[in-house]
């Protein structure tokens, strides 16, 4: 049986996605929700384990130094790398919008959209045909139009509790967002059977987790 390596990504993804492969009976130990280390063998299922940050989980893929991985769907729409999709698990649901003071129009000659999807936002606002200037932040968003430096924010949106608090309101709703299971396209060729039984297993706990929503 060929050794799998699975890029996992740390921070709010990890719980979840370490829960569905519990239920999916992977035998993973307790202590790597809390570990530090970034790198993790399980010899009895034949699988190691890398931490990544979230936005890093394609590129290890894409590299083939991870033979899969489990990335947001927002991640993926950014950066377009050559990954198959394998699979929506269903979990980190969201979504990606645009948002901004209330009562407030995009009348200017070319708006600013402070985000940190540049991708994501450049198309959508081509696909309507509006011309704006991106302004990429790395994280706290919703500053951008309370401290003017920005007409619209595209990020993401799950309560929606950020906007409320920093008095924003929601204008368009762009794209819903998940976690998928993506692969590695000569790692899927080459180890085919594994990565199938894997989705396999994972697809089972998914849609039973659905049915009980
Ligand atoms: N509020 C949210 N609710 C649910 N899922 C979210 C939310 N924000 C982001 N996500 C999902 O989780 C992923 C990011 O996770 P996380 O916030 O842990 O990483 P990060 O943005 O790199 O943060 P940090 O830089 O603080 O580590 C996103 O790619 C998205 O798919
Ligand atoms: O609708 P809500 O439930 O309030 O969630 C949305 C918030 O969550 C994410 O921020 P995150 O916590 O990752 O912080 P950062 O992007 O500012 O680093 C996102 O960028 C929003 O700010």
């Amino acid at each position: 049986m060929s050794e799998l390596t699975i890029a996992m990504p740390k921070g709010r993804i990890f719980e979840e996605a370490y829960e569905l492969l519990i239920q999916a009976g992977f035998n993973l130990p307790a202590e790597m929700e809390m570990s530090r280390k970034l790198m993790i063998e399980i010899p009895e299922e034949n699988i190691r384990f890398i931490l990544a940050k979230p936005m890093d989980v394609p590129v290890y893929v894409e590299h083939g130094v991870a033979d899969i991985g489990i990335a947001g769907k927002d991640v993926l729409l950014e950066q377009g790398r050559t990954v198959h999709e394998l699979l929506d698990l269903k979990i980190s649901e969201c979504y990606i919008a645009s948002a901004g003071l209330p009562n407030t129009t995009m009348d200017e000659i070319a708006p600013r959209i402070a985000t940190k999807y540049p991708e994501i936002a450049t198309k959508y606002y081509k696909g309507i045909g509006e011309q704006v200037e991106i302004i990429e932040l790395n994280g706290s968003i919703e500053l951008a139009p309370m401290i003017g430096l920005a007409d619209r924010i595209v990020d993401i949106v799950s309560t929606g509790r950020t906007l409320k608090e920093n008095g924003l309101v929601e204008y368009e709703h762009i794209t819903d967002v998940s976690s998928r299971l993506i692969a590695n396209p000569v790692s899927y060729r080459l180890k085919g059977a594994r990565i199938t039984d894997l989705v396999r297993r994972l697809k089972k706990i998914v849609n039973e987790q659905v049915k009980d929503a």
